[in-house]
């Protein structure tokens, strides 16, 4: 289903209220969250909200992507971005948190040890962003559907645009990602796209069913919701989906 608020506000809003609900209801809660600009104030609104700090011992994280060779504690790392805007602002501790390692030296292995923690710990709540190119965590247009992580080539795109997260210019090659099975098996799924920069890609998204675009293999399924504003939504029919 795709659902057009009128502010990215009310984006916010609703998915911090589904992030809550979740947590009180699902009894083994595991989430897979985007980092990027666009959740932002989702988890700011999530982690304001004094009712669930009670609850935060429940909460699991499982890592969406990171950029292959940047460490943890760089400003534009996956990780920094969400523990700046979430994980810190819930006191959420290490062992809650299991993150893909860039700096490994073993990437091959890094991928099996979040596939296990995956197998052992399924992921009942994602958190999706889309890429000004339509990717999925780092799932690059063209990629095919995998029930496992990667390690996978950047597309130039993705890293030009990813510059925005770093406060230096960044050399960037490949990423390590979820596979597009992994987020589409989670137990509910919803996938965010808001702002006017976003609209041309939205548009190819629900117009073109040929783009090879990855967030379209989420599409037609019942537990995953495409949440859009009006600006990203500037060029869709308000009535489609
Ligand atoms: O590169 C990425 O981009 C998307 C979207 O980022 P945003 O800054 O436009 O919100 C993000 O969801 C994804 O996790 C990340 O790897």
């Amino acid at each position: 289903m795709i659902r057009i608020f009128d502010t990215e506000e009310e984006v916010a809003n609703e998915i911090a209220r589904e992030m809550k609900e979740h947590l009180f209801n699902e009894q083994h809660p595991v989430f897979c969250l985007a980092s990027g600009s666009t959740p932002h104030k989702s988890y700011l609104k999530f982690a304001g909200n004094p009712e669930i700090h009670g609850k935060i011992k429940d909460f699991n994280f499982v890592s969406l992507d990171e950029w292959v060779g940047i460490d943890k504690s760089s400003e534009g790392s996956c990780y920094q971005m969400l523990n700046q805007d979430l994980f810190s602002l819930i006191s959420l501790d290490d062992s809650q948190i299991e993150f893909f390692d860039g700096t490994s030296p073993d990437l091959k292995q890094e991928c099996s040890r979040i596939d296990r923690y995956i197998e052992q710990h399924p992921i009942t709540f994602s958190l999706m962003g889309v890429g000004m190119n339509g990717h999925i965590g780092l799932n690059e247009p063209g990629c095919p559907v995998l029930n496992h992580s990667s390690v996978v080539e950047l597309s130039e795109t993705t890293k030009t645009v990813a510059q925005k997260y770093f406060n230096q210019p960044t050399e960037l090659e490949q990423g390590i990602t979820l596979g597009l099975g992994q987020v589409i098996n989670s137990k509910r799924v919803i996938v965010v796209i808001t702002g006017e920069r976003k609209a041309d890609i939205v548009k190819e998204m629900f117009s073109n069913p040929d783009a090879k675009l990855p967030a379209q293999e989420l599409f037609g399924f019942e537990h995953i919701d495409f949440y859009l504003d009006a600006e990203a939504a500037k060029y869709i029919d308000r009535h489609q989906g």
